[in-house]
C-alpha cells in the first residue's frame, strides 16, 4: 500500500479515510492478529494525534473501540486498535433511512454505555456522529474517533460536527460531558425518522436552529418523545445529570413501550451479518 510505514505491520486494504488521516485493516507481523491502523497523513497535527491516542487509551469500555498500541517514529504515528468487525451506522442510515424504534434505542443504548466510560475517565468526545459509531455482527454500537476528544472542562475553539454540535458547543464552552449527551440524542433522533434533527443548510442557520427552534420531538414516536427532548434540551442543565441517569430513562421508557426484549430485538435488526451478507470482514 502506498506510503505504508508502521513497523510491524502489513497493510491489507483501506478500511476509510478522514480528514487528516486513513484507517487500514492490517495483520500484527507477530502473531497475524488482525487490527485496524489509522495513521496519520499530515505531521503538522502530531500533537493532537498523539493526544487522541492518549485519551482512547485512558477508555476501558466494550462499547469504546480499544487502544492496542501507540506507534510513532521518524516518520509515521499510527493508532492501532481492535479490528471491529461492522459497519458504521452511517452507512446502515444510507441503505435503510430509520430504523425500528427497538434498534434506534439499543444505538443510543450503547452510546450512552461508551460515553458513560469515556465519563467516568474524565473524556468527553464532542463528535458523537453516525460515522463514529461501529455495528458490531452482534448489533452492539460501539464508539470511535477520538479525534476532537478532550478531557472534561477544558476550553478550545468550536469544533464539531454541525448537525450533532449542542449550543455550548458552538459557543465553544468548557467541554462538558451534557454536550455528548445531545449529539448521542441528535444521533438517536436521525436513527428513528431518517433525518437530522436541524436540517439548514447554512451553517449560521443550523447553529441558530440548535439555540432557537423547537425541538422536533413530534417527528419520533410518541413514547419516545421525552428521551428527545430530555437528550436535545437546548440548556445542559435540562439534560439528564449523566449519561449512566439518561441510560436509566432509556430503559424504563423502553420497557414499557416495546417490552422487556427491546435490546434484543433492536440488536437482532441490526446484526450486519443478517442483514448484510456482503460484509465479511471478519472471515
Ligand atoms: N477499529 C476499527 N475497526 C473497524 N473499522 C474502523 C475502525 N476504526 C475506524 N474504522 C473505519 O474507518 C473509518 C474512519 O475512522 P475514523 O473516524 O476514526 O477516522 P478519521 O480519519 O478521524 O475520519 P473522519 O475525519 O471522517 O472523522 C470509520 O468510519 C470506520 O469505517
Amino acid at each position: 500500500m502506498d506510503g505504508w510505514d508502521i513497523p510491524g505491520y502489513t497493510a491489507v486494504r483501506e478500511l476509510g479515510a478522514g480528514a487528516f488521516g486513513r484507517v487500514v485493516l492490517a495483520t500484527r507481523d507477530a502473531d497475524r492478529r488482525r487490527v485496524a491502523v489509522k495513521s496519520l497523513l499530515d505531521h503538522a497535527r502530531r500533537a493532537e494525534f498523539g493526544l487522541e491516542a492518549q485519551l482512547l487509551g485512558a477508555v476501558r469500555s466494550r462499547h469504546v473501540v480499544r487502544l492496542l498500541e501507540y506507534v510513532e517514529n521518524a516518520r509515521a504515528a499510527a493508532i492501532v486498535m481492535e479490528l471491529v468487525p461492522g459497519r458504521p451506522l452511517r452507512e446502515v442510515l444510507a441503505e435503510r433511512g430509520a430504523l425500528r424504534p427497538e434498534a434506534a434505542l439499543a444505538v443510543l443504548a450503547g452510546a450512552l454505555r461508551g460515553l458513560a466510560d469515556a465519563h467516568r475517565a474524565g473524556i468527553v468526545h464532542r463528535d458523537c456522529k453516525p460515522d463514529n459509531v461501529l455495528l458490531t455482527e452482534r448489533g452492539q454500537a460501539k464508539l470511535l474517533d477520538f479525534g476532537i476528544a478532550v478531557r472534561a472542562g477544558t476550553e478550545t475553539a468550536s469544533v464539531g460536527t454541525p448537525a450533532y454540535m449542542p449550543p455550548e458547543q458552538w459557543q465553544a464552552m468548557p467541554a462538558d460531558p451534557a454536550g455528548d449527551l445531545y449529539a448521542a440524542t441528535a444521533v438517536f433522533f436521525e436513527c428513528l425518522t431518517g433525518e437530522r434533527p436541524y436540517r439548514s443548510r447554512a451553517v449560521m442557520g443550523l447553529a441558530a436552529q440548535h439555540f432557537q427552534a423547537d425541538i422536533p420531538a413530534g417527528e419520533a414516536p410518541a413514547p419516545l418523545r421525552p428521551l428527545i427532548l430530555r437528550g436535545l434540551a437546548k440548556h445542559a442543565e435540562d439534560r439528564p445529570a449523566d449519561a449512566g441517569a439518561f441510560l436509566d430513562e432509556l430503559e424504563f421508557t423502553a420497557r414499557r413501550a416495546y417490552g422487556r426484549s427491546w435490546e434484543r430485538t433492536g440488536r437482532a435488526d441490526l446484526a450486519p451479518r443478517r442483514l448484510f451478507p456482503r460484509f465479511a470482514l471478519a472471515a
